[in-house]
């Protein structure tokens, strides 16, 4: 058995006596793309700055490919960080921009690291164009290309793709799973569902604490949720009479479909029969889905807060 690339126990973080991150514990094989996912302010950022090694842990230990999470100078060395908004310096050149970079890691011979960066990207027509010229896509990929090129073991995204277009996420993601399939392990945070799905695992935080970590389909169960789709010239009506009836804990507008969702199979059931016969819309079982899941497990931890 190969050593996981993440391997962290009860982590906590502090910030003025506030705990913004709750005894997470975290587990991401080699090779793996693990998917980080959570609300606004959930603390996503502030994990994977203590798995980089830039913040140490009030509490908690763990290994960071093979290194103890104290030996930051170690850790650093091994990983690539794309921080959030990530950008490259617009007013210079492509190659301008690479260079830069290979500096800032000490790589040496600076050009020759350069070159090879271009060749694989296939930029090199393209060295002397100024970066801010690119296309939101081409920047993202550019920004990528800049964060491996020292070869790195593990890859920390932060939101590496929060509004790019999603031609432009569909390739961003393609060329991550090529690199995953390389060996590279990535651990990224994304508020998009579609991205979490092209994930191995998920881990989902909320206020501080990872709720539910595993392959899509084990979080799907997890929150063991169960889902009706109502279709029909009445749903406007049909969810009005819905919300707050037993067994029902969201509905929600899909176009001109009704989601609704609950924990409680048995009451939802009733609940949905008894719209479905008051406004004579059609009602059938559909799949949870991931958004259905993290939404709860939201309002669970708000719950867990109160
Ligand atoms: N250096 C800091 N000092 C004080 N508070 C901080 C600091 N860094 C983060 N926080 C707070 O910690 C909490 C968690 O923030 P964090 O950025 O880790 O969340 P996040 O899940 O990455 O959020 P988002 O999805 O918005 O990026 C927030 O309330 C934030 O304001």
């Amino acid at each position: 058995m190969t050593e996981p690339a993440i391997d962290v126990s009860g982590l906590v973080k502090r910030f003025d006596g506030r705990t913004v991150v709750d005894h997470v514990s975290m587990r991401v094989e080699q090779g793996e793309i693990a998917g980080f996912l959570g609300p606004n302010g959930s603390g996503k950022t502030t994990t994977i700055r203590v798995m980089c090694g830039l913040l140490t842990a009030d509490e908690g230990h763990g290994r960071v490919l093979g290194h103890d999470l104290r030996k930051r100078h170690l850790i650093k060395r091994e990983i690539g960080y794309m921080t959030q908004r990530f950008s490259l310096y617009e007013d210079l050149t492509i190659a301008e921009n690479l260079a830069f970079v290979a500096g800032l890691y000490g790589l040496n011979p600076v050009q020759s690291f350069v070159r090879d960066t271009l060749a694989d990207l296939g930029l090199t027509a393209r060295r002397d164009q100024l970066a801010g010229t690119l296309s939101g896509g081409w920047k993202q990929r550019l920004a990528l290309a800049a964060c491996v090129m020292h070869n790195p073991r593990l890859l920390l995204l932060d939101e590496p793709t929060a509004g790019v277009d999603p031609k432009a996420r569909r390739e961003f993601w393609d060329e991550i799973h090529l690199r995953a399939e390389n060996g590279l392990t990535v651990l990224v945070s994304t508020h998009y569902m579609d991205e979490a799905e092209r994930c191995h695992r998920i881990n989902y935080i909320s206020y501080g604490r990872l709720v539910a970590s595993g392959t899509v389909a084990d979080v799907l169960a997890k929150a063991g949720l169960t889902t009706w789709v109502l279709e029909g010239p009445n749903t406007p009506d049909a969810a009005k009479l819905l919300a707050g009836k037993p067994g029902v804990d969201e509905v929600t507008h899909f176009g001109t479909t009704l989601h609704v969702v609950g924990r409680d199979a048995a009451a939802l059931k009733r609940s949905v029969a008894d719209a479905v016969q008051a406004t004579g819309v059609q009602g059938q079982p559909a799949d949870t889905t991931l958004e259905d899941a993290f939404i709860r497990f939201m309002a669970d931890g708000q719950d867990n807060m109160q």
